[in-house]
């Protein structure tokens, strides 16, 4: 039996579509998708960075230099673009499914799964950090708190939701798989999830 998979191993997973992860600012999208990809043996992409690339700046300066609203714009085609192609993890900003057009291809097009984190969480892995232009309007915990009000209902739209605390990340990239398999099991099954 060398080299053969024990018994009660786990079958890999097989995606038929790309995974994106939702959730609000610090609840570890771009980590955990960045782990979750290299273990699901999966291309990975973040829908920032490849604003960034597009637009040539970083998020903050596209804020800076043509506002919200056409960075939203620009969201929306960078992640229509990328749900054209073939499965893989994607990491979206927190703010992308938020926007209708966007979540509505996403639910068309990919499994989307909610970090859900509490608000001191979240406060603590952004507080250091400085390039989320949205956090710069005025206290960062307080914007969260907003954020979360308006956000958590919408994100709750999400095929599946995940807790992401103060574990190591890895811990949690253990769950999104748990919560994936579950969930396209009982897809195959007519169960709910
Ligand atoms: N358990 C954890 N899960 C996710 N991120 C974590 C965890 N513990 C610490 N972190 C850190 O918190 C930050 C989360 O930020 P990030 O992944 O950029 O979130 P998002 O993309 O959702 O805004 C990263 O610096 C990450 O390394
Ligand atoms: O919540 C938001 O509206 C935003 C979240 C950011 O991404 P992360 O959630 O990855 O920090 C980035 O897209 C931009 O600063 C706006
Ligand atoms: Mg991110």
């Amino acid at each position: 039996m060398d080299g053969q998979p024990a018994m009660d191993a786990p079958s890999p997973l097989s995606l038929p579509r790309t995974v994106a992860l939702v959730g609000l600012m610090g609840a570890g999208k771009s980590a955990i998708g960045k782990r979750l990809a290299a273990r699901l043996g999966l291309p990975f992409v973040d829908a920032d960075d490849e604003i960034e690339r597009a637009a040539g700046c970083t998020i903050s300066e596209f804020f800076e230099r043509y506002g919200e609203q056409e960075f939203r714009a620009g969201e929306r085609r960078v992640i229509a673009r990328l749900l054209e192609e073939t499965p893989r993890v994607l990491s979206t900003g927190g703010g992308a499914y938020m926007d209708p057009e966007t979540r509505s291809l996403m639910k068309a097009r990919a499994l989307t799964v909610w970090l859900r984190a509490e608000l001191d969480v979240l406060f603590d892995r952004v507080k250091k950090r400085t390039h989320r232009p949205l956090l710069r309007q005025g206290d960062p915990k307080e914007i969260l708190a907003r954020l979360m009000q308006q956000r958590y209902p919408i994100y709750a739209e999400a095929d599946i939701v995940v807790d992401s605390t103060a574990q190591p990340a890895e811990r949690t990239t253990e769950q999104v798989i748990d919560a994936l398999r579950a969930h396209l099991q009982s897809q195959t099954t007519g169960q709910t999830a």
